[in-house]
């Protein structure tokens, strides 16, 4: 096996039948061709090609030990700080393919696989057995490049200090038989539901120290039992000049509901050990390597970003002024600001307690709480350079009408006709005003938490690097 193709990708999922509920029904048929799906798959479907063509096989891909076979290079466990950086270039390659706007290509999952795997050692504490199941899942996601989607937050109930109400609605682990263990409840919110083929369940932290919430499991997306109530398709139409984002990028998000799922016991990684649960995250370096992989993709989402506000200062010829190019700078100050963060991560990466070379976790703490800061000020640099030409922007029937001349006319700038003008601006609309781009804001703010706990997290475990103990010194000294 090894890496799919993306024709093998989109088979398996269309195989699945997949209980996924959109709009009032359930969708039925090739969930390939179903008009909120069909754009998504294809860029899917797409990055799994990337891996097949020859000039880019050693940036993305890597050779087996175990099999022989050409993996995806994000599977690859980094041992060295060369690794991270093959890791970096070739999630950024697949992230140019999808202007960064899929926040849950495949890499991203494949990335928490590794990291379990790595440090499944953790998991003998709950019983040998889970720690053999990550390794073995993990060689097998590899080995048949599946694709995963994943599920972890309580529902959005009572989010008051004790959790207490919003925990009896959430998923929890009810029984345990001869067979698997027994998931009933719900989660929020799987992105990328309906177009993968597992889904991966696991803890977050929290203060519920209760056995029937640490659990953690994967298992195929159409386990009986299991279904995915998705939110309104911002796909809209099958139309890449009107949409340009929302019809090739939706991602869907959807709450996941458990129905007495049964998950077998080789799938079952965790089953009621909090112990195990706390160790999960500081003990794994999980947020390590998902983060290099989040600012790597947010990197070339900046740079698109960047392109697209520089191409509308040449469209409509702002660029004499100088509150333009200040706002220009500011975004640019953060692309290079985001690089910097990304490679200075590896600069100072060190191998962990597994063997594992993980980036330094300072420079990603201060990436992963700025970028949902800058993110909507980039939204809103768009909104204030293209002023009106964010809504005059005929759609693509228009120019395919009798009013193509005039529209052509009207609507030209100084370097493109009309046609070609609204092409830059729809775009321009789709960053920053469509439900594509409003749901892209907010999937920057909280895809990996909310500000306020990032914040958090960071005060807690930023290494102050002597800082403190430098101006005790000073203060000691005596002149
Ligand atoms: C577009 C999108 C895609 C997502 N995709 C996925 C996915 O694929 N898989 C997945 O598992 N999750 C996903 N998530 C969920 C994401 O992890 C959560 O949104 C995030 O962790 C915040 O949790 P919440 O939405 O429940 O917000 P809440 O925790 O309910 O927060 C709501 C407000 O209350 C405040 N608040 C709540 N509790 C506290 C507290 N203890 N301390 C301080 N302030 C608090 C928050 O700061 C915030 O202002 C996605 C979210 C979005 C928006």
């Amino acid at each position: 096996m090894g890496i799919s193709t993306g024709k093998q990708y989109v088979s398996r999922i269309d195989q699945l039948k997949t209980n996924i509920w959109l709009d009032g029904s359930r969708v039925t048929g090739n969930i390939s061709e179903h008009e909120a799906f069909k754009g998504v798959i294809a860029s899917q479907a797409k990055l799994y090609d990337l891996q097949h063509q020859p000039e880019l096989q050693e940036i993305m891909t890597f050779v087996s030990t175990e099999s022989g076979n050409r993996i995806g290079v994000s599977f690859l466990e980094p041992k060295t700080k060369e690794d991270l950086e093959k890791r970096r270039l070739m999630i950024q390659e697949w992230a140019r393919s999808h202007a960064g706007m899929m926040g849950r290509s495949p890499d991203y999952m494949n990335t928490i696989l590794m990291v379990l795997n790595a440090s499944a050692e953790l998991f003998t504490a709950e019983d040998e057995k889970c720690a053999a199941n990550i390794r073995d899942y993990y060689q097998y996601v590899k080995e048949h490049d599946l694709s995963l989607t994943h599920v972890f937050v309580s529902p959005q109930n009572n989010r008051g200090r004790q959790e207490a109400e919003g925990e009896q609605i959430a998923a929890r682990m009810v029984r345990k038989t001869e067979d698997g263990i027994v998931i009933h409840g719900s989660r929020i919110l799987a992105t990328q539901a309906g177009m993968t083929d597992e889904i991966l369940v696991y803890p977050v932290p929290s203060n519920v120290d209760d056995e029937a919430f640490a659990y953690a499991f994967a298992i195929p997306c159409d386990t009986s039992g299991l279904s995915f109530i998705c939110r309104e398709s911002f796909a809209y139409k099958d139309a890449s000049y009107d949409h340009p984002l929302g019809s090739r990028y939706d991602e869907m998000d959807a709450i996941v509901v458990f129905d007495n799922v049964l998950v077998p016991w080789e799938r079952v990684f965790l089953h009621g050990s909090s112990f195990v649960k706390n160790l999960l995250y500081s003990q794994s370096n999980m947020f390590e390597q998902t983060a290099h992989q989040v600012v790597s993709k947010s990197v070339v989402k900046s740079e698109f970003i960047t392109g697209t506000i520089q191409l509308i200062i040449n469209s409509i010829n702002i660029s004499e002024y100088q509150h333009v190019r200040e706002k220009f700078s500011e975004v640019a100050i953060a692309l290079e600001a985001m690089k910097g963060f990304l490679h200075e991560s590896e600069r100072n990466a060190k191998i962990n307690q597994w063997g594992t070379m993980t980036p330094d976790p300072n420079p990603l703490l201060a990436a992963v709480n700025y970028y949902p800061r800058i993110y909507p000020r980039f939204i809103e640099i768009i909104q204030l350079m293209s002023a009106s030409g964010l809504v005059a922007i005929p759609s693509e029937k228009d120019f395919a009408s009798d009013q193509k001349e005039l529209l052509n006319h009207h609507l030209q700038s100084v370097c493109q006709d009309g046609y070609e003008r609204v092409k830059l601006f729809r775009l321009a609309w789709d960053l920053s005003m469509s439900a594509f781009g409003s749901r892209q804001q907010l999937y920057e703010r909280f895809f990996f938490g909310d500000s306020i706990r990032l914040a958090d997290q960071l005060y807690s475990r930023y290494d102050r690097g002597g800082s403190v103990e430098r101006v005790k010194d000073f203060l000691k000294e005596k002149r």
